[in-house]
């Protein structure tokens, strides 16, 4: 298929690689980038197939700025949720195309292991599984995809666990241990999924690659930016040091404040997500969010 990846960080560069072992791809960011098949934004958007993977907090005015519809389909490949407006990727992309031409990539995937070709699994959801499958028929041969129709599930998987990872790194930094660990994770996975619900996503799309699986891995390595900012919170380091030592993007740190505005306003009990918040947004002490968390 004719490609183009939007997006060269991380995951962007990583899926220029993947999908460019079975296809045409190009690739194009908004800073110009030495990369064999860079190209400008106008030769990206006459590709039939895009992969959007610019950070989820700059997807809507990227796609306000930039987007011409030319009947493209797009492969989303960002994770999170809009903080300004509470909204998910799927809400601000309908407001461009139509939900058939549109498709959303999760799973357990860093991007270091993607770039190295190591074997990974990843789920495709679409509410056009013909669509689904297409992309992840022309996925490289390390990489198995699975195909899905919950959109939902899959967008609050993606999102949610890089809140969870945070929380998870907050842990392992404050030395509490393998069973501390283990029981916020399966937690998480809990409220991961009461939230989903709460939206029409389907619990079992919770133990699924999108869900169990990304989380399990996010929230249980260093490899994760989610995760390492939960290790400068344990270390008492204020966010705005955490994020410059990081130098990448950090879905969960707006996600939660994200997740703490839906909490309020539709009144859902996430615990964990509310602590996270308390930490990154309000300072609180991560002694002090272990403590309520186990009250
Ligand atoms: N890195 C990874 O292992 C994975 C990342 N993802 C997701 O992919 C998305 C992108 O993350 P990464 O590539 O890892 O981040 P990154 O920090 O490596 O790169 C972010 C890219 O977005 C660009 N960018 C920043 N602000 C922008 C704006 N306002 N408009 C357009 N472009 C802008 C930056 O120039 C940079 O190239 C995130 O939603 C992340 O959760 C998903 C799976 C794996
Ligand atoms: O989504 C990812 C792995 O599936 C990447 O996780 P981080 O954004 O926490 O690095």
């Amino acid at each position: 298929m004719k490609m183009a990846i939007i997006g060269a960080g991380k995951w962007g560069q990583a899926l220029y690689h993947a999908y460019s072992e079975n296809n045409e791809v190009v690739i194009h960011s908004r800073t110009p980038r030495n990369i064999e098949h860079f190209v400008s934004l106008g030769e990206a958007l006459e590709r039939e197939y895009l992969v959007m993977a610019i950070p989820a907090q700059f997807v809507r005015h990227w796609m306000e700025e930039n987007f011409v519809d030319k009947g493209q389909k797009i492969l989303v490949a960002a994770k999170g949720i809009e903080t300004s407006t509470g909204a998910f990727l799927n809400d601000i992309f309908t407001q461009f195309l139509p939900p058939e031409r549109l498709a959303y990539i999760s799973g357990p995937s860093f991007a270091a292991e993607v770039q190295k070709s190591l074997p990974t699994a990843l789920m495709i959801s679409s509410t056009n599984l013909s669509l689904a499958q297409t992309f992840a028929d022309h996925l490289p041969s390390y990489i198995k995809g699975y195909v899905d129709d919950d959109v939902v599930g899959a967008e609050v998987s993606g999102a949610y666990k890089n809140v969870i990872a945070i929380a998870s790194g907050v842990c392992d930094g404050l030395g509490l241990g393998n069973n501390a660990r283990a029981a916020l994770i399966s937690r998480g996975l809990v409220e991961m999924a009461r939230f989903g619900k709460s939206f029409g996503a389907r619990t079992e799309t919770f133990l699924s690659l999108g869900g169990a699986g990304d989380l399990f891995l996010t929230a249980s390595s260093r490899l994760s930016r989610n995760y390492r900012v939960g290790l400068g919170l344990a270390e008492g380091k204020d966010m705005d040091t955490i994020l410059k030592e990081l130098g990448e993007v950090a879905e969960g740190v707006p996600t939660a404040k994200a997740l703490h505005r839906i909490a309020q306003e539709k009144g859902i009990y996430l615990p964990i997500a509310e602590e996270v918040y308390a930490m990154i947004e309000e300072g609180k002490d991560p002694h002090e969010s272990v403590h309520d968390l186990l009250g």
